[in-house]
């Protein structure tokens, strides 16, 4: 192997920490930050990810409210809830956990959290901030991968970046994050023709798709940053990303693991994000 590795786990752990620091100077101002987690329906998955977020958070002496309202819940009780938990100052962070049902619409969902409680960064007016350079919560995705660069040191300025997908959640969030650092920044889609001839120019590739291997160590420029954001399942259950690891370990100069890599980092920059809401609102 001649990459280092990038250990998700172990920058969201010091993260954590920094968090817990701020928490408790906070509350000794007599703020107390809090996070409401909604969650509509029992999807299994996303079970899993909102108990996980509210671990962290209790861990970090943040308080986190875990919402679950069933899957047959209509739109308007759930915009009526968001409402009251928008009009209440106790509650710093607002977060509903995707995918909701079909019945809902959830951009409309999201433009419904107050911008200053949206932690997850997934308003309209977040995203506007983020790209005119305004303040507002960053998504705490590409946020995470901001944060494993900065661990390493890397200098964005005048490097070649590319990024492989344009949700509104990862991939052009995490565009504008790369040019605001100076980066020259490719953006790759299912439409983008010859992705290889692009990726083997890039000094960063950020692989944010949502399939196996789409990323493989001939499309690597030696010694280049690549920053794995996939989550998929393999035939075994087990996690994988959407980068060929073991191939690409052998080229790159640095790489992140899945697990143990973005996701980890998702969950700090999240609790990064309702601290930051609290300090706000206190101010
Ligand atoms: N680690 C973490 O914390 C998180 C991980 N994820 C994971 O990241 C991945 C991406 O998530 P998300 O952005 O929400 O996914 P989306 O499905 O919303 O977006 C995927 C993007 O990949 C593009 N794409 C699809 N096929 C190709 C291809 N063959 N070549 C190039 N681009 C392609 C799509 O292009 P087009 O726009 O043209 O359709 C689209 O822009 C998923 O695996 C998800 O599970 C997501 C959030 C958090
Ligand atoms: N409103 C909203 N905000 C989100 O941020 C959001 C969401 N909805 N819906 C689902 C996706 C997915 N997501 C993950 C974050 C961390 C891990 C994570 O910590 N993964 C661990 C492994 C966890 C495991 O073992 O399953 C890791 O990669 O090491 C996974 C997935 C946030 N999302």
């Amino acid at each position: 192997m001649t990459a280092q590795l990038i250990d998700g786990n172990a920058l969201a752990k010091t993260i954590r920490a920094e968090v817990a620091g701020r928490t408790a100077a906070l509350k000794a101002r007599g703020v107390d930050p809090a996070l409401s987690i909604i969650l509509v329906g029992s999807d299994p998955a996303s079970q899993v990810y909102t108990k996980h977020k509210v671990n962290d958070s209790t861990e970090t002496g943040l308080a986190a409210t875990l919402e679950t309202y069933p899957a047959d819940m209509s739109e308007a009780a759930l915009l009526d809830r968001i409402r009251a938990l928008n009009d209440d100052p106790k509650v710093h962070g607002i977060l509903v956990q995707l995918p909701l049902p079909k019945h809902m619409d959830s951009q409309k969902v999201i433009e419904t959290i107050s911008p200053a409680k949206d932690v997850d960064g997934f308003h309209v007016a977040s995203a506007g901030a983020l790209m005119t350079g305004a303040p507002g919560f960053w998504p705490c995705t590409p946020y995470g991968c901001m944060k494993m660069l900065e661990s390493i040191g890397y200098d964005l300025r005048g490097k070649h970046a590319v990024v492989i997908g344009r949700s509104n959640i990862v991939g052009k969030p995490m565009a504008m994050m790369l040019l605001a650092k100076n980066a020259t920044v490719t953006i790759c889609h299912s439409a983008t023709q010859d992705l290889a001839a692009l990726t083997r120019q890039a000094d960063v590739i950020v692989a944010a798709v949502g399939k196996r291997n789409i990323l493989t160590a001939g499309m690597v420029k030696p010694g280049a940053v690549v920053i794995d954001v996939g989550m998929n399942r393999k035939e075994d259950g087990k996690l994988a990303g959407d980068v060929d690891f073991d191939g690409v370990k052998e080229v790159a100069g640095w790489i992140t693991p899945v697990p143990g890599g973005v996701g980890p980092m998702t969950r700090a920059m999240l609790l990064v994000n309702t601290l930051e809401a609290a300090e706000r609102a206190a101010k």
